[in-house]
């Protein structure tokens, strides 16, 4: 058996509370309380959770909202004593997977830890050689203490290669996740770092950051290029020493965890522009791995696809339906800017909306709104344009005009209003093809 599932619990904490999380440790989960949605987040942040049950008391909606807009992908119940049935099914519209009435079931308990149990992503999955190739350098670099870097665009899937390396590794401790991008950045250095009691105002007590927190286990910093110079040297500082100091105190802490960070930018570039120091490059990309982006992976669209119709069908309770040829063909056309993650949503929307037996091209709706046969059909548009460069515009206007005048059987003039051009325009350019010896399609 791998690590205990984490398990939070959110809502007023209460004799029933504490029989939910008496019984999830009966089921091997290790439990964590919180009392508030804030308080909630908060230890989300910092230690992360594979399951959250919350009372339908607190402002479930407003949780969802901030997981969601913070990318977190727990599992979320839903909870309550006595709550009535609107309160239930307003969570679950929310986002909740499911309700669990409170005082607690051992059985309803003992099945929600082995749903999540069952639906750890056991390893990434990919076919295509050049993933599958990524995938071989990560598990041999996995023993190693040495950092790895991970490049790769939006959503291709670093984070997941990155809990492939954290496994292969068989560190005890967990791999905690720092986001670098759009955080200040004394925010991120106490987040890394931590900070001592009167580090600066506001900090009313000591704070034990991830770097710490991490023990021997794995931290991988998303976005690393986001990195301010003085946190870069503070990195660097930490890399060359294998130790830090808290924010606030020059009390050396030893830095036990393996560092991993990833980007979608080009550090090169960023060094070669000078936002990027090259020292710290060298040290973080001494092994680097490449996620290529999902466009360039084959097969693994229909893998994938297939994967995530099957497994979000189950976890939102739907019939698992099949994706039809027709639409599978539309995904393996798509270039995927938004990778596996764009994938993942719009697999998810279509399972949601589907009628039929099967899931067909028109339920495949992307983030903005648009169904992916428009996207498509915008792109062939485009395609064909781009099918005319290299030809002169007198060439590419007589062969629109020959061509609208075939689809309108030599109807002059529904020819020339679809080209909104006069008919007489149109006759005369007729007349200097004919002249030219172009054949032309006689008058309707
Ligand atoms: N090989 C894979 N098999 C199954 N699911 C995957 C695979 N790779 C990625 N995913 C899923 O795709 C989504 C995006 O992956 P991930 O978060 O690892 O990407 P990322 O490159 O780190 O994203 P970002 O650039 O936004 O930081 C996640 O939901 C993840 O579970």
């Amino acid at each position: 058996m791998g690590m205990p599932i984490r398990m939070l619990l959110a809502g007023a904490p209460g004799s029933e509370f504490r029989r939910a999380a008496e019984l999830a440790r009966d089921a091997g989960a290790e439990v964590a309380m919180a009392d508030s949605c804030d308080d909630a987040l908060a230890m989300l942040r910092e230690s992360g959770a594979d399951l959250v049950m919350i009372d339908v008391l607190l402002d479930v909606p407003y949780f969802l909202t901030n997981l969601r807009s913070e990318r977190f992908t727990v599992p979320v119940l839903a909870c309550g004593i006595d709550a009535p049935a609107e309160a239930a099914v307003a969570a679950i519209r929310a986002g909740a997977r499911d309700y669990v009435p409170l005082p607690p079931q051992r059985e309803l308990i003992a099945a929600a830890i082995a749903s999540v149990i069952e639906r750890r992503p056991s390893e990434a999955l990919a076919e295509h050689p050049a993933l599958e190739r990524a995938n071989e350098l990560a598990r041999a670099v996995a023993p190693s203490s040495a950092p790895v870097l991970i490049t790769g665009e939006r959503g291709s899937g670093k984070e997941m290669m990155s809990r492939t390396i954290h496994v292969a590794s068989g560190r005890p401790n967990p791999m905690l996740v720092v986001e670098c991008a759009g955080v200040a950045a004394d925010v991120l250095e106490s987040e890394l770092f931590g900070h001592e009691e009167g580090a600066f105002p506001g900090a009313i007590a000591r704070r034990i950051g991830r770097l710490e927190k991490a023990q021997s286990g794995t931290v991988l910093l998303r976005e690393i290029g986001a990195l301010t110079p003085a946190t870069q040297a503070k990195l660097l500082a930490v890399l060359q020493e294998q130790r830090f100091q808290r924010v606030g105190s020059t009390d050396p802490v030893p830095f036990q965890a393996r560092l991993i960070a990833s980007t979608s930018v080009d550090l090169d570039a960023r060094v070669a522009e000078g936002g990027f120091r090259a020292d710290l490059l060298a040290r973080l990309g001494l092994v680097r791995i490449e996620v290529p982006p999902l466009r360039e992976r084959g097969d693994d669209i229909a893998m994938l696809a297939n994967h995530f119709a099957e497994r979000l069908a189950v976890s939102d309770g739907m019939a698992v339906k099949p994706i039809c040829d027709t639409a599978m063909a539309l995904l393996r056309r798509y270039d995927w800017p938004g990778n596996i993650r764009e994938l993942e949503d719009a697999v998810h929307r279509a399972v949601l909306l589907s009628r039929g037996a099967q899931i067909e091209p028109g339920d495949f709706v992307l983030s903005d709104g648009t169904r992916l046969v428009s996207a498509e059909a915008e792109s062939g548009e485009r395609l064909h344009v781009e099918s005319l460069v290299g030809r002169t515009v007198e060439e590419v206007e007589r062969e629109l005009i020959l061509q609208t005048l075939e689809r309108c059987h030599g109807n002059r003039t529904s020819a020339s209003s679809i080209l909104g051009i006069s008919v007489r325009t149109m006759r005369n350019k007729l007349k200097a093809f004919v002249e030219a010896g172009i054949p032309v399609s006689p008058a309707a």
